[in-house]
């Protein structure tokens, strides 16, 4: 059987409000989501015995069953045992281009990208519904990863409703190589630090500070406003991260120096993006940021908006 290779896009937050609890122990959330091109390359294959394995030589990612790539794997071979049974075991291969514990979805976008290529190989035929579904037992940032583009998320993540693509805006994104951020440490640290500040709505706890400003976003994204889509970046997490990582503060002090259209860092962080109208703005933004902070530990891409979510590899 021929080898299926597929493109798994990382995302970034162009919004992130945490409006409350949830009795699952979750946070609701507002929150739009994008895709940028910087991406994996998942590369399956049928390798005749009856076990999932995951290769990838990067040093932070594991190869065992904590593997995100593998848990997908795993859940399609229980959801669809006669596909499984038929077609047996998979070998898993994860070219990592997207940092890890970064903020951008990189566990997320592989488990999404075994659940779509083990759909093709398996010839199964299922919806991106149900797809879906089963990605959000993996992770709330599953079900966004495989559809991909620009789209309003709510519930805990999962609960997606797509916008009109933004046009091509470029992307520079930097992060310290060495620092990660756990997600469960963010929103645990969030509810800590600010729980005083919420104002009890009802059931709903919401920082009215800027409680449900998504909706200027999402009229900026409508009408395709790039000066109002940058001004309206907004992530709830930023002050906790910033004031835990002083290094991420200055770095984007930096980057706002550069007079990006805007910027802000990416959902659970530590990575910070900048947007920009054009491929040389984002290259100029890359370059002086880099003169300011001549630190190695940090690393910056120049990527671009990206309209899909997880598909096939070109050949
Ligand atoms: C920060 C974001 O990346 C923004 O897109 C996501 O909210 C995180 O998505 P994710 O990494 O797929 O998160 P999950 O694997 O579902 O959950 C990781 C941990 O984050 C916390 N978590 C996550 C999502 C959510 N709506 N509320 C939460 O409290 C939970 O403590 C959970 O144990
Ligand atoms: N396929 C995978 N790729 C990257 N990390 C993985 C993978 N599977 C498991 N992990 C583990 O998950 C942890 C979080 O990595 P990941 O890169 O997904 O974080 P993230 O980008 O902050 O995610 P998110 O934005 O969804 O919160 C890492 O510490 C890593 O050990």
């Amino acid at each position: 059987m021929r080898p299926y290779s597929l493109i798994a896009p990382a995302k970034i937050n162009l919004y992130l409000e945490i409006l409350g609890d949830r009795s699952d122990g979750y946070h609701e959330l507002a929150m739009v989501m994008q895709s940028v091109a910087l991406a994996d390359q998942i590369t399956l294959r049928a390798n005749g015995t009856a076990r999932i394995q995951v290769f990838c030589d990067h040093p932070d990612v594991p190869a065992d069953q904590t593997n995100l790539a593998y848990r997908a794997a795993d859940l399609m071979a229980n959801t669809y045992a006669e596909a499984y049974r038929q077609f047996g075991g998979v070998d898993i291969r994860i070219d990592k281009q997207i940092p890890v514990g970064a903020g951008l979805a990189g566990g997320s976008t592989n488990a999404a990208a075994v659940l779509v290529g083990l759909d093709l190989m398996w010839g199964i035929g299922i919806t991106q519904i149900e797809l879906q579904d089963l990605g959000a037992q993996l992770g709330s940032d599953v079900p966004f990863c495989i559809a991909g583009g620009t789209a309003i998320a709510t519930g805990r993540g999962e609960v997606l409703s797509p916008l009109p693509p933004v046009d091509q805006l470029y992307v520079v994104l930097a992060k310290y190589q060495s620092l990660s951020v756990s997600t469960a440490w963010a929103y645990k640290t969030y509810r800590q630090r600010f729980e005083e500040a919420y104002i009890r709505e009802g059931d709903r706890l919401s920082d009215k500070r800027n409680a449900m400003k998504s909706g200027a976003l999402v009229s900026a994204i409508d009408q395709a406003d790039h000066g109002q889509i940058g001004k309206r970046l907004y992530n709830d997490f930023e002050k906790i991260v910033l004031e835990e990582h002083p290094q991420v503060a200055a770095l984007k002090a930096a980057m706002a120096a550069c007079d990006p259209l805007g910027c802000l860092m990416s959902g659970s962080g530590p990575t910070v993006f900048a947007l920009a109208e054009t491929q040389e703005q984002a290259d100029r933004i890359a370059t002086e940021v880099r003169s300011v902070i001549p630190d190695s530990d940090l690393k910056l891409w120049v990527t671009q908006l990206y309209h899909h979510g997880i598909h096939l590899a070109p050949h």
